[in-house]
């Protein structure tokens, strides 16, 4: 026998809680379909209980399900159910800087219901033009969300507004999820995870590789860790901000695998830095260095993209050199929790402690180069 599933979202509510039902009872007479619990158990996190349906925006569209463990006795569908698609859960987004806006924009363009909240409420109001909701405090956020993410500066903002007063934790509790996508460190992701858990939430970190232009375009990495449950409802709304996502098991894995990569940049950029100038000193031109870089083995696309605007010393803001500093003085800090010598990590991070010295901190992070011209040099060494 095969099964056959009709999703539609063009119905009452009543018909709705009709359908569901149905799901559920086909769900009882097939155990051995799969499929058809692995629906019915997604379906009954977003809809906890039948009369929690919410109007949604999501396309119609019809899926067919086979019945894997008695297919062969039948190729015509025997059951015929119709169930509503999934609605997207009402998603909570904190923190709207270079970041957090491309990435709930981006949920927004995708027809999910998203309820913001950020410091400076002015970086909300281009949103809430374009349908996103508003709430005055994380705590409401998270009360009135299923799920909430949450994309803040640094580890004391991070815990701020998880835990903090009026913080995301007062609104959370059972049947809700809070997802960390900032870039903290693995004890402060913890101690965010405690207090989440402690409300009956789930908890996930997922820090992102990307920076703005791949924020925009919906071509973010996630790094996640956490509740296995909660990375799996979150799955498509980090498939609308993300390319691919990596689960990586328990909390603090995913803030370790994040400040690894932005110590490997953060050097890169150092090192560039250094070959620019040098070439420059030694009468190449830098732009034909870009070049070489570009088609040779140590090719990265951030040399192509950040080089050009390096050698007119022009430092647009994508990824904040204070960020990158943050993170070079997190990973330092992981690195020596687990005796591993960074020597090349810590001689960098001492270049954007000088740029963050001259008042780069809000400049792209490619500004480090600044720091190793002779105007700064000099200053350093007086
Ligand atoms: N930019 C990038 O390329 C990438 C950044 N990241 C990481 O993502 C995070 C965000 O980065 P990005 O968007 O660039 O940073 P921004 O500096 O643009 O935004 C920081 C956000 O944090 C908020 N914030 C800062 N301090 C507080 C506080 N004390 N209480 C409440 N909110 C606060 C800001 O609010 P307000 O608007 O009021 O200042 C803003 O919403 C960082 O952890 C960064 O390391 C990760 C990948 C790439
Ligand atoms: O944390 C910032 C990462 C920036 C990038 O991956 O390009």
């Amino acid at each position: 026998m095969s099964v056959c599933l009709i999703i539609q979202h063009n119905i009452t509510t009543e018909q709705r809680e009709l359908q569901m039902r149905l799901c559920f009872k086909l769900q009882s007479s097939l155990s051995s379909s799969s499929l058809v619990a692995d629906m019915a158990m997604s379906m009954r996190f977003l809809y906890p209980s039948p009369s929690s349906f919410h109007h949604h925006r999501f396309s119609p569209h019809t899926i067919a399900i086979s019945n894997a463990a008695a297919s062969s006795s039948s190729s015509s569908p025997q059951v015929a159910a119709v169930i509503p698609t999934p609605p997207p859960s009402r998603v909570g987004f904190l923190g709207l800087g270079i970041m957090g806006t491309p990435m709930a924009l981006n949920l927004i363009n995708s027809g999910v219901d998203v309820t913001v909240w950020n410091r400076t409420k002015s970086k909300c109001e281009p949103l809430i033009n374009l349908g996103a909701k508003y709430k005055s405090s994380p705590e409401e956020v998270a009360a009135s969300c299923d799920v909430t993410f949450a994309m803040l500066a640094d580890p004391q903002s991070a815990a701020d507004v998880a835990f903090g007063k009026q913080g995301a934790a007062n609104g959370m509790g059972p049947g809700k999820g809070y997802v960390d996508v900032s870039t903290v460190d693995g004890e402060t992701s913890k101690l965010i995870n405690g207090h989440i858990k402690s409300t009956g939430a789930l908890f996930l970190e997922a820090p992102v590789s990307g920076s703005k232009k791949p924020a925009e375009d919906g071509q973010l990495i996630f790094l996640t860790a956490g509740d296995k449950d909660l990375y799996e409802t979150v799955s498509p709304f980090l498939d609308i901000m993300g390319k691919s996502k990596f689960y990586l098991g328990d909390v603090g894995n995913g803030a370790a695998m994040k400040l690894v990569v932005n110590m490997i940049m953060g050097s890169m950029m150092a090192s560039f830095s250094e070959g620019l100038l040098l070439s420059e000193k030694v009468g190449l031109d830098p732009k034909v260095l870009v070049e070489v870089v570009s088609q040779g083995a140590i090719n990265a696309p951030m040399y192509s993209t950040k080089g050009p605007s390096m050698i007119q010393s022009l430092y647009p803001t994508a990824f904040p050199l204070k960020h990158q500093q943050k993170d070079l003085r997190l990973a330092l800090g992981l690195a020596e929790s687990v005796s591993q010598p960074t020597p090349i990590a810590a001689a960098a991070n001492e270049l954007y402690k000088v740029a963050k010295s001259h008042g780069l901190s809000d400049q792209d992070f490619s500004a480090v180069i600044e720091s190793l011209k002779s105007k700064f040099q000099k200053s350093e060494n007086q």
